[in-house]
């Protein structure tokens, strides 16, 4: 793995002051983003530390520093597929599982716990800013290697976080009996793969099952479906976070979206709307994308675990905000202006 990370780093992380205690840090309400960037590491082990993983699984603390290190260096700046966001969706992992008890209710194993948090962190390594389907259509390195499979980015992401594992001084595992080791590896990839879009849409009618039918803790399948809808959530935490953060996340995205979409206009390819800055919405894009999406993924989780109506409220108070935007936008397109900076005022 050619990635370096120096040793002083390394030791620096060791010695981080854990005593900036940010208040609320455990609860729903918290946004993960105003975490000062250069403080992110540390509380990635505050989060490692909180769950009792280092204890538990017998962890050196170095080893953990450094794969922490390693994770994010093997983010690239994307405007939002970056290191910050895998800290965001780290934290939503640590909140489900602080605030559902999800180990102590027996929703998982203390395995399960400590590989959901890492397959978070890990989730997006060393993305471009370019969805599956640019991999395909442009041919890419990484089309060649995985489109017989499907899931080119996500099976990218889950080979960069074996590599670090393997990495000297990195194997946050190694402690672990070979059966979980072998579990460990079997869990990360499958947190993984579940991250990818189209595998969402092939396993939304068993979650609509099981939610409807009641969780089975011993039935495996009933595990798998309710871990894979634990990383979806994660994946689209801000969107459980106040308007602002909601919105800075949609500038990112369609960011990388538009930038994706100028792509593929010089390749001589036409991009989907949804990727063409002179034709996306973007009000629009997000009202269609939480209602179609986000808001049925939460309200099951919400139908398991009750406490979590409040978020969905959150994410609905989010929708009506982008549907008064459409509106603003419909006006002020008509005049030629964005209608995206009147909505910096939008609370
Ligand atoms: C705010 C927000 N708007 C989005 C608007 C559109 C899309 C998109 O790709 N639409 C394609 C059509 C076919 C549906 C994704 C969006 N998105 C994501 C996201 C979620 C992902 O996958 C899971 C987590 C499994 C859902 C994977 C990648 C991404 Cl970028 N995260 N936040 C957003
Ligand atoms: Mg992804
Ligand atoms: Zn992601």
């Amino acid at each position: 793995y050619h990635m370096q990370v120096e040793e002083e780093d390394v030791q620096a992380l060791l010695n981080c002051r854990d005593d900036h205690n940010i208040k609320d840090f455990d609860t729903f309400s918290f946004c993960p983003r105003t975490v000062p960037y250069r403080h992110m590491p540390c509380y990635v082990l505050k989060m490692f530390a909180d769950l009792d993983f280092i204890r538990r699984w017998k962890i050196r603390k170095n080893v953990l520093a450094r794969f922490i290190l390693y994770v994010k260096k093997g983010y690239r700046d994307a405007p939002y597929h970056n290191w910050m966001h895998a800290f965001s969706v780290a934290h939503f992992a640590y909140l489900l599982m602080k605030n559902l008890n999800l180990v102590r209710d027996g929703y998982m194993s203390s395995l399960q716990a400590l590989v959901f948090l890492v397959s978070c962190l890990c989730h997006d390594i060393d993305h471009r800013g370019t969805n599956n389907s640019f991999q395909t259509k442009c041919g890419t390195i990484l089309a060649s290697l995985y489109s017989s499979e499907g899931s080119v980015m996500e099976r990218h992401h889950l080979a960069q976080s074996m590599c670090i594992l393997n990495t000297e001084g990195c194997n946050i595992f190694e402690n672990l009996s070979s059966e979980e080791y072998s579990e460990a590896l079997d869990l990360l990839r499958n947190n993984i793969l579940a991250t990818d879009l189209a595998s969402h849409f092939r396993s939304v009618d068993e979650q609509r099952e099981v939610t409807k039918e009641g969780y089975d803790k011993n039935n495996p399948k009933n595990r798998k479906i309710l871990h894979a809808m634990f990383m979806t959530c994660c994946d689209l935490n801000d969107q459980t976070k106040n308007w602002r953060v909601s919105k800075q996340t949609a500038e990112q995205i369609y960011d990388e979206f538009f930038s994706q979409g100028d792509l593929e206009k010089s390749m001589g390819t036409a991009p989907i709307e949804m990727m063409d800055r002179e034709r996306a919405s973007i009000p629009d894009l997000q009202v269609q994308f939480i209602t179609n999406l986000v808001l049925p993924l939460f309200t099951n989780l919400a139908t398991l675990f009750p406490s979590m109506q409040s978020i969905v409220h959150i994410i609905e108070r989010n929708r009506e905000i982008w549907r008064i935007a459409t509106a603003v936008f419909q006006k002020y397109s008509e005049k030629g202006m964005t209608g995206m900076d009147i909505l910096l005022n939008a609370h």
